[in-house]
C-alpha cells in the first residue's frame, strides 16, 4: 500500500516556481558581485572601497539566501489574496534571512539591501508572471503595506542617512515602485546591448545610469552629501562621454573610481538595485538558470 500523495500538482508547480525564482534571485547577485569593474564596490579586482569583503564572501552570500528567496517566491503565490498576512509573512522571512546572511558572511553586512529588495521583487513575481512594470508595481504595494513584526527603529547607518539627509533610502526606493530599476537600469541595459556594448559593458552602464541619481544612504551613511554628489557627477560623466565602452568613457570611470577610493565610500546601494534589474532582466527573457546555481544548496 502506498501513502496518499498530500500535494497537489499545483503546490508541487508553486515550488518549483518558487526555486526557480530564487535561482534567478541568487544568480543575479552572483552575477553583481562579480561584474568588473565597478567603481568603489567589491568586484573580481578586489574589495574597493570596503575593508571586510571579497567577491568569494558576496558569493557565498547570495548563495546562502536561495532558501529565503524560494520561501518568499512561495508566500507570494500561496497568500495571494491577503496583503496586510502576505507583508508579515515576508517582514518575518526577510529578517530570519537577514540572520543567515550574517551566519554565512561572519557578521558583515554582505545583502541587508539586496534581501529587502529582491526579496519583495520574487515575491510580486510569483504572482504577476514575467511583465516587469506589474512585478515592480506589486513589489511597491506590499512594500507600502506596514509590517506590525518589523522593530519601530532598525538603528542602521540607512535609516539614520534617511533621517539626517531627508531621503527615502532602500525603503523609498521600494515604496516607490523601483523607479531606478524600471526607469533607469533595465532602459539602460536594453540601450547598451542594442548599440552593441558587449554585456558587462552594458551592466556597467546600468549601474553608472543608477549611481546618476540615485539617494544611496550607503554613500550619504559613509561620506556625506559630498560623497553621493561625487558618486552621481562621475557616473554622469562616464554615460555622458558615451559610456564604460568608449575610450573617453573609460578616463571618465577611472576618475571617478580614484575619487570614491580616496573618500573611501562606495554605492552599495546602486549595486543592489542592479542586481534587481538583472533579476528582472532574466525574469523578463526567460533565462534559462545554470546548473551551478541550481546545485548550490
Ligand atoms: C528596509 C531595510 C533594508 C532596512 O533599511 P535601513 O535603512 O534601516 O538599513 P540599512 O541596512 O542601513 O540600509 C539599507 C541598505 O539598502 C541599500 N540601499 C542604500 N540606499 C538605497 C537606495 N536609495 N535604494 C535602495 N537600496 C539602498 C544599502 O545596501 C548596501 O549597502 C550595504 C553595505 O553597506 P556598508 O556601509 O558597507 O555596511 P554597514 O554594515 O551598513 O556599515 P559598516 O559597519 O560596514 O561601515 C550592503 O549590505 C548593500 O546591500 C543599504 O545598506 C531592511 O533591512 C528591513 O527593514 N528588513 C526587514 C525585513 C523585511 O521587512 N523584509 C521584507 C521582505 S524582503
Ligand atoms: N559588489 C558590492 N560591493 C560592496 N557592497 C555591495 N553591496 C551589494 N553589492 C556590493
Amino acid at each position: 500500500m502506498t501513502a496518499a500523495n498530500p500535494f497537489t500538482t499545483r503546490d508541487v508547480d508553486a515550488i518549483d516556481q518558487a526555486l526557480h525564482l530564487a535561482d534567478h534571485a541568487v544568480a543575479a547577485l552572483v552575477d553583481e558581485a562579480m561584474l568588473t569593474p565597478k567603481p568603489g564596490l567589491v568586484d573580481l579586482r578586489g574589495a574597493g572601497a570596503h575593508h571586510d569583503l571579497s567577491w568569494p564572501l558576496m558569493c557565498a552570500s547570495a548563495c546562502a539566501l536561495r532558501s529565503a528567496f524560494a520561501q518568499m517566491a512561495l508566500a507570494g503565490s500561496r497568500i495571494a489574496d491577503d496583503d496586510d498576512l502576505l507583508r508579515r509573512r515576508i517582514g518575518a522571512i526577510g529578517r530570519d534571512a537577514e540572520a543567515t546572511m550574517m551566519a554565512a558572511s561572519g557578521g558583515i553586512n554582505t545583502h541587508r539591501g539586496a534581501i529587502w529588495a529582491l526579496g519583495l521583487l520574487v515575491t510580486a513575481a510569483a504572482a504577476t508572471g514575467p511583465d516587469v512594470v506589474r512585478i515592480a508595481a506589486r513589489a511597491g504595494r506590499l512594500a507600502r503595506i506596514g509590517d506590525p513584526g518589523a522593530p519601530a527603529s532598525t538603528g542602521h547607518k540607512g535609516e539614520r542617512a534617511c533621517i539626517e539627509h531627508g531621503v527615502g533610502g532602500a525603503r523609498g526606493q521600494a515604496r516607490a515602485g523601483f523607479p531606478h530599476v524600471v526607469g533607469h537600469a533595465l532602459p539602460m541595459l536594453k540601450l547598451a546591448r542594442a548599440r552593441g556594448d558587449a554585456e558587462h559593458h552594458a551592466r556597467v552602464n546600468a549601474l553608472l545610469a543608477v549611481m546618476a541619481t540615485l539617494d544611496d544612504t550607503c554613500l550619504l551613511a559613509r561620506g556625506g552629501k559630498k560623497a553621493l554628489a561625487a558618486a552621481q557627477d562621475g557616473a554622469r560623466r562616464v554615460l555622458a562621454a558615451g559610456g564604460i565602452a568608449t575610450p573617453n568613457g573609460r578616463r571618465a570611470f577611472g576618475v571617478l573610481e580614484a575619487r570614491l577610493k580616496r573618500m573611501h565610500v562606495s554605492p552599495g546601494g546602486a549595486a543592489d538595485l542592479l542586481a534587481a534589474a538583472l533579476l528582472l532582466d532574466r525574469i523578463e527573457r526567460g533565462v534559462a538558470v545554470p546548473a551551478t546555481t541550481m546545485e548550490l544548496d
